[in-house]
C-alpha cells in the first residue's frame, strides 16, 4: 500500500495541495486542490487575508478524504518576509501586512540609524530588499507600536498555519533567513541585533530545521477535515524547497526558481557576506541541510501575470509568449528590478511611462508589452548570470530553471540566448516536490538530500535549450 505525503504550496498568486507518493523508485506527484491567493487592498493597503487562506488548507485537506487517500505527514511552504504577531491568547494582532505594501518607505534609513548597513550585511549576508520583514518590524515599531508591544509570538505565515493546524508553535529556519535577523553562522535569531532594533527578543522561538515533527493535528483540525496526520517542517520559504529540488545530485550550478519571482544563484556552503555580494545585493538566504541559497532577487513573471490581469486573464501565458515571440524585435527594454514596478496601479502604464522616461518606444500593444517584459527579464538575467560567475569566481555551463516559470518556453530561450548557457527546464512543480522531499527524507524514503535529487532527475521531464543567438544585453 502507497505511503502518502501532502504538500501544501501556498504562492503569492495561488495555491496547492500536492499529494506524492513513491512508485518503482520514482516520486509520483498529484494536484488535488488549488485555490487563488493574492494581496487585498484594504483603504489603500495590501493585506493577506490569513482566515481565508487556513480555511482554503483545510478544503484542500478535505480532498484526501474525498480521495480515500490519507497522508501520513503534511507540510505546508509559502513566499517568504511575512509574517504574523501573536497576543498572549494567540490572537493574530492587526492586519497581516503583504510585502508589497508601502508602509516601509524610509524604515532603511531608521535601521541604518541604529546600524551601518554594511555592518547588517556582514551580520546577516541578506540582501536589501524593503520589504524585508527587519524594515516591517520598524515599520510596525513607528507606525503601530502597540501592537508590538503587546506582541507575544512572531511566526513567518507557514509556521502560523502549522499552529493553526496543531496548536504548536515552531518556527522554521529557512524562511526565518528571509527576515535578514538571523545569524548565518549560530542559524538562530541574532538576538543582539534584535536589541539593536529595538525589537523584543522574547517573541521570536528557536529556529528548527526542514524535518523537524511540528506535530499532529489538533482534536478540533482532525475533526473538521477528518483525519490525523503529522505536521512536519518542509523548508518552509518555498524558494529553499524549489532548490531542493534541483534535479542534479549534488545540486551545483545555476538556476533560476521562476514563478512571481527569478531567484537566480548557486547553492553555497556557507555564506558570503563580503563587500562584494553587498555591492552587487546578492543574498546569502538559509537552505536545506545548512546549505546556502546564494542568490539574486529579480521581479520574475510579476510583470506579466500583472499585464495579463489587467486584461481580464484574457490570453493564457503561451499565449503571451507567442504574442512576444511575433514581435521580437520590438527594441525597448526596462530594469526588471526598478522599485515602479512593485506595485503600480496598472503595469501596462509603467512600463510604458518607464519606455518614455528613458527616450524609447512605448508599447503599445500586448504583444509589445510581453516582447519588452520577457526581453527585459532575459538581459536582467545575462547580466546576474555575469555577476555571480565574477562573485564566485566559476565559469557555468548551463542554468536550471525550476519551477512554474519553467513553462514558458519561450523565455527559456531567450535566457539560454542572453546568458550563452544551456538551460535546462523542469521540473515545474518543483517547490512542491522540495516540500515532499523533505517529508520523504524525515520519513526515510530517501538516505538524504543527494539521493532525493536524483529521484527527482529520474522522475520528471526536464526539457533543453541551447542558446542560439547571443543577444545584446542592454545595461539600463
Ligand atoms: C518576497 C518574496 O516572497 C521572496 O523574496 C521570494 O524569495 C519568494 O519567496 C518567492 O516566492
Amino acid at each position: 500500500m502507497s505511503r502518502y505525503f501532502l504538500a501544501v504550496d501556498i504562492g503569492a498568486s495561488s495555491g496547492r495541495h500536492i499529494l506524492g507518493h513513491m512508485e518503482e523508485g520514482n516520486l509520483k506527484i498529484t494536484e488535488i486542490y488549488r485555490f487563488a491567493n493574492g494581496m487585498t487592498n484594504k483603504d489603500g493597503r495590501l493585506l493577506w487575508d490569513v482566515e481565508y487562506l487556513l480555511g482554503e488548507i483545510k478544503n484542500g485537506m478535505r480532498e484526501c478524504v474525498r480521495l480515500g487517500k490519507i497522508p501520513e505527514s503534511m507540510s505546508i511552504d509559502t513566499w517568504a518576509v511575512d509574517y504574523v504577531l501573536l497576543d498572549e491568547k494567540d490572537r493574530v494582532l492587526g492586519d497581516v501586512y503583504g510585502y508589497r505594501d508601502e508602509r516601509t518607505a524610509g524604515c532603511d534609513d531608521e535601521v541604518y540609524r541604529l546600524i551601518p548597513e554594511n555592518e547588517l550585511y556582514a551580520r546577516t549576508g541578506i540582501q536589501k530588499q524593503m520589504f524585508n520583514t527587519i524594515y516591517q518590524l520598524m515599520a510596525d515599531r513607528l507606525q503601530r507600536p502597540e501592537i508590538l508591544r503587546m506582541a507575544k509570538t512572531f511566526l513567518m505565515l507557514p509556521d502560523y498555519f502549522s499552529f493553526c493546524l496543531t496548536s504548536k508553535k515552531v518556527s522554521e529556519y529557512t524562511n526565518a533567513t528571509s527576515t535578514q535577523l538571523v545569524s548565518p553562522d549560530t542559524k538562530q535569531w541574532d538576538k543582539e541585533l534584535l536589541q539593536i532594533l529595538g525589537y523584543p527578543t522574547d517573541i521570536f522561538l528557536p529556529l528548527k530545521m526542514s524535518g523537524t515533527e511540528v506535530g499532529f493535528l489538533s482534536k478540533e483540525v482532525s475533526k473538521e477535515v477528518g483525519f490525523d496526520c503529522k505536521v512536519v517542517l518542509c523548508s518552509s520559504h518555498d524558494t529553499a524547497s524549489a532548490v531542493m529540488a534541483l534535479p542534479k545530485e549534488n545540486g551545483d550550478g545555476l538556476y533560476i526558481s521562476s514563478g512571481t519571482w527569478s531567484l537566480m544563484g548557486v547553492e553555497l556552503k556557507k555564506a558570503d557576506c563580503g563587500k562584494e555580494s553587498r555591492k552587487a545585493n546578492m543574498t546569502n538566504e538559509g537552505g536545506y541541510d545548512y546549505r546556502f541559497r546564494y542568490l539574486k532577487n529579480i521581479m520574475g513573471l510579476w510583470m506579466i501575470q500583472s499585464v495579463r490581469h489587467e486584461l481580464k486573464d484574457e490570453y493564457s501565458f503561451a499565449q503571451l509568449c507567442g504574442m512576444a515571440k511575433e514581435n521580437q524585435d520590438f527594441p525597448s527594454r526596462v530594469d526588471a528590478n526598478d522599485g515602479c514596478f512593485m506595485a503600480p496601479d496598472s503595469m501596462r502604464k509603467e512600463i510604458q511611462d518607464y519606455c518614455r522616461r528613458t527616450g524609447q518606444r512605448v508599447p503599445e500593444t500586448t504583444g509589445e508589452m510581453a516582447a519588452v517584459i520577457y526581453r527585459s527579464l532575459a538581459d536582467c538575467y545575462g547580466v546576474t548570470v555575469r555577476e555571480l560567475e565574477r562573485l564566485t569566481e566559476k565559469r557555468y555551463d548551463s542554468i536550471h530553471i525550476i519551477g512554474g516559470g519553467a513553462n514558458a518556453e519561450y523565455l527559456n530561450q531567450l535566457t539560454a540566448d542572453a546568458t550563452g548557457k544551456k538551460v535546462y527546464a523542469g521540473p515545474t512543480e518543483a517547490t512542491a516536490i522540495g516540500n515532499l522531499m523533505a517529508q520523504l527524507i524525515k520519513a526515510g524514503e530517501f538516505m538524504g538530500l543527494s539521493a532525493a535529487r536524483k529521484c527527482v532527475y529520474e522522475s520528471f521531464e526536464i526539457k533543453e535549450y541551447q542558446p542560439q543567438q547571443k543577444s545584446e544585453t542592454v545595461v539600463l
